[in-house]
């Protein structure tokens, strides 16, 4: 990418795999012509290749779920405590794969991605919604001559995709682990969406989403701008209370002077740590697909829709998210006929307890991969 600015795709070489998927026709409208997934794996594919797992990663997370932090990855694995020997996801036993999702910025198809014609798709980039990841999934699983796989696992908008799999592919999963997540995005959570589009989409470095071609920072402030919105609702209120309070950050006062409390300082960090690392094009593409999301369109409604599931549903809530409740995962288990009873994953950080409480989360893992059938280690 010419600009975009000081976002990077990575190091194109790392421990990444790429797969050519092809043409992807398009839930809501048109085709997405020579789709690449980028991927991840850990472990070993077994001969009867029945123990693979899929790994799903959230809005802005990737397929680098384990490992050191790396020129292509400023930060380790974004779950690195649950995947290797001994592990929740046992490398000894279990093979991992992890792709970047449809419409992401780290290896798969994206709007900074070229275009057949060599430029960077753009606003050209077609509206994705979540079942087009999934498709861009099942073809990647294919490829890899993955039938069904043991479980497939993720968090907030990768649960998402995980209930689509368990909805679309029935036959292709023995289990599933659901975080954090919704059948549905809800009023609220489009609400909390579209200041940050708004945000984006008001910068003028945007450019009308062709920001990729030009010289220039790229809409980095009003990304970040959704990133604050958005790290908000992913930690509580008594967290964020308990941790800053209303203190000040260094020796300058807010009031009357030129100093920021300390909560803005730690909003500030993180708005300038994610557009190091992610492409706004793909921030805006992303949240639309969650926006889109609802597992019951064109299915007779949610019930029906989550009737069709047959695998072992594993599924879990944070107690103190505000932003995927856990009435929406109540509301899920109440639904499947399979489903196990609902799990709750206690913590004071909010939505991202499903990433910041490994242990807990380890403990769900390892549950539905014990009722995984797998024939040989
Ligand atoms: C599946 C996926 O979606 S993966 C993608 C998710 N990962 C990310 O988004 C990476 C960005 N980080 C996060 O979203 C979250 O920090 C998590 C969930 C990954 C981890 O949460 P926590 O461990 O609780 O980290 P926390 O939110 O407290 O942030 C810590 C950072 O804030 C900084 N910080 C804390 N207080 C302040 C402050 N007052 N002023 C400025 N910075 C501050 C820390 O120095 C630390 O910086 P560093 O990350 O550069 O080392
Ligand atoms: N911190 C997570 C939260 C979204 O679930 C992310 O950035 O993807």
């Amino acid at each position: 990418m010419a600009a975009g600015g000081a976002w990077s795709a990575g190091d194109p070489v790392g421990r990444r795999h790429f797969a050519d998927v092809g043409t992807l026709t398009l839930e809501a409208r048109g085709a997405l012509p020579d789709v690449t997934v980028a991927y991840e794996t850990w472990g070993t594919l077994n001969a009867a290749r029945d123990n693979a797992v899929l790994v799903l990663h959230a809005l802005t997370g990737d397929s680098h779920v384990s490992g050191p932090a790396t020129s292509g990855h400023p930060t380790a694995g974004w779950w690195d405590a649950l995947v290797g020997p001994g592990r929740a996801l046992d490398t000894d036993q279990w093979f991992v794969v992890a792709p970047n999702v449809l419409g992401g910025c780290q290896g798969t198809t994206g709007p900074a991605s070229p275009a057949p014609d060599g430029r960077a798709w753009g606003s050209r980039f077609p509206f994705l919604t979540v079942r087009d990841q999934v498709a861009a999934e099942a073809r990647l699983a294919d490829r890899l001559g993955i039938d069904s796989w043991a479980s497939v696992i993720g968090g907030s908008m990768g649960g998402m995709r995980v209930l689509e799999w368990a909805v679309t592919y029935p036959d292709r999963l023995r289990s599933a682990v659901v975080l954090a997540s919704t059948a549905y995005a809800t009023a609220e959570q489009i609400a909390w969406c579209e200041p940050q589009l708004l945000a984006i989409r008001a910068d003028a470095q945007w450019a009308g989403g062709d920001y990729h071609e030009l010289d220039g920072p790229g809409p980095v402030a009003g990304l970040g701008i959704a990133r604050r919105i958005a790290h908000v609702t992913y930690r509580s209120e008594l967290e964020l209370a308990e941790r800053f309070g209303r203190s000040a950050q260094g020796d300058e006062q807010p009031i009357g002077g030129s100093g920021r409390y300390a909560v803005e300082s730690y909003l500030d960090h993180h708005a300038d740590k994610l557009h190091r690392r992610f492409d706004a094009g793909s921030y805006v593409v992303l949240t639309e697909a969650m926006n889109s999301h609802d597992v019951g369109r064109g299915r007779s409604g949610v019930q029906q829709a989550l009737g069709r599931v047959t695998c072992d549903l594993y599924v879990a809530s944070v107690d103190s998210d505000r932003l995927y409740p856990p009435r929406l995962s109540e509301e899920i288990v109440a639904a499947v006929p399979t489903a196990r009873p609902l799990l709750t994953v206690s913590s004071p950080y909010g939505h991202d307890g499903f990433l910041i409480e490994t242990s807990q989360v380890g403990e769900v893992v390892r549950r539905s991969l014990a009722s995984a059938r797998v024939s040989a280690p």
